[in-house]
C-alpha cells in the first residue's frame, strides 16, 4: 500500500488525512509532520496517525504532499532538499507555488504534481484538479489522481489553469458557505427560528447542488424552472440583479486568481 506523509496538518492536510481515513485507507499508511506538538497530539488522538519529522516522512513516505500556507514554503524546502531525490514524488497542494519552485529548490530529477483540492474532501466529495511539473510522468499523475479520487472527483489541467482553478474550486466552497450564511440571516430577517431557516437553506442547497450535479440541464435552465412568472423569484433575481451580485462574483473570483498569481512570484 502507498504510504502518503502530510507535511503540514492544518485545515487542509487534515481533511485529506480524514477522507483518505474515510475511503478505507489504515492509519499506519499514513504520517503527518506539524510544528505545534498540542496539534500533533489531538491528531493523533483523533485518527491514529502518527506525527513525524520530515527526513522520517522522506524515508518512510511514497508521497510527500506539502500542505502548508505558501508563506511558509521555504524551511519546509530547505528541510526536504537533502532528503529527497528522483524515486520520491511531492505532491504540493499549496495555492498559488508553481512546479517550477519546487524544482529549482529540490535535487534534480524530484517528480512534483501540483494539485489544488477542496475541502469538501471530509465527505468524499472534493474537487481537485492535477498538473504535472518537468520530471512527472504519466504514472505519477495517475498516482495522484488515484488517490484523490477516493476522497472525490478529479480532473487534469494544464498548470497555466491552476490559478483559476485556485480561484474557482479551491476557494469555491468558501462562497457557498457565504451565501448560505447570508440566506439563513434573511430566514432571521423574515422572523423564522434559526433552527428552521438553517434547515431549509441546507436543504434546499443540497437538492440544488444534486440536481446541478446529476441533470443534464445548464444552469440557467434549473433556475428558469423555480421562476414561475408574476411570482416571487423573478421579484428576488431583480433584487440580486439591481444589486451587481453577478459583476460581485466575476470581481470576487477574478481578486481570488490575482492573490493566487501573487502568492508564486
Ligand atoms: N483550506 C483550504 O480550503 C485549502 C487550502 N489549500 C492550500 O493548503 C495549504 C494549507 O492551507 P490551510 O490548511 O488552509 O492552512 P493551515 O494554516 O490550516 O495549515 C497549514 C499547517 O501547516 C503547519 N506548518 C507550517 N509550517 C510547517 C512546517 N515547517 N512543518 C510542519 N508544519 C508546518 C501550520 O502550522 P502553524 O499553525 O504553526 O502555522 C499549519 O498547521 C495552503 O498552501 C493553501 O493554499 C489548498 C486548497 C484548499
Ligand atoms: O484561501 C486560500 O488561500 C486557500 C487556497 C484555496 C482555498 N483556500
Amino acid at each position: 500500500m502507498t504510504t502518503i506523509a502530510v507535511l503540514g496538518a492544518g485545515k487542509i492536510g487534515e481533511a485529506l488525512l480524514a477522507g483518505l481515513l474515510q475511503a478505507g485507507r489504515d492509519a499506519e499508511d499514513l504520517l503527518f509532520t506539524e510544528r505545534h506538538p498540542d496539534r500533533a497530539a489531538e491528531l493523533t488522538a483523533r485518527y491514529g496517525i502518527a506525527k513525524v519529522e520530515i527526513d522520517e516522512a522522506a524515508k518512510r513516505a511514497d508521497v510527500l504532499v506539502v500542505a502548508v500556507k505558501p508563506q511558509d514554503i521555504d524551511p519546509v524546502l530547505t528541510e526536504l532538499a537533502p532528503v529527497v531525490g528522483p524515486s520520491s514524488l511531492v505532491v504540493s497542494l499549496c495555492a498559488g507555488l508553481p512546479t517550477s519552485l519546487y524544482e529549482r529548490r529540490l535535487p534534480e530529477g524530484v517528480p512534483v504534481v501540483r494539485v489544488m483540492p477542496n475541502t469538501p474532501m471530509v465527505v468524499g466529495e472534493a474537487m481537485s484538479a492535477v498538473s504535472a511539473g518537468t520530471h512527472a510522468t504519466t504514472a505519477h499523475v495517475a498516482l495522484v489522481t488515484d488517490l484523490l479520487s477516493a476522497v472525490g472527483q478529479v480532473i487534469e489541467v494544464p498548470e497555466s489553469q491552476q490559478d483559476a482553478v485556485t480561484a474557482l474550486s479551491g476557494s469555491g466552497p468558501a462562497y457557498f458557505f457565504y451565501l448560505v450564511e447570508a440566506m439563513i440571516d434573511a430566514g432571521i430577517l423574515l422572523g423564522l427560528p434559526r433552527a428552521v431557516a438553517e434547515k431549509l437553506i441546507v436543504q434546499s442547497a443540497v437538492g440544488a447542488a444534486k440536481m446541478l450535479a446529476e441533470s443534464s440541464e445548464h444552469p440557467v435552465i434549473l433556475r428558469e424552472a423555480v421562476t414561475s412568472p408574476g411570482g416571487t423569484t423573478i421579484n428576488a433575481i431583480r433584487e440580486l440583479e439591481k444589486h451587481g451580485v453577478r459583476a460581485a462574483l466575476l470581481d470576487a473570483i477574478e481578486a481570488a486568481r490575482d492573490r493566487s498569481v501573487q502568492l508564486g512570484q
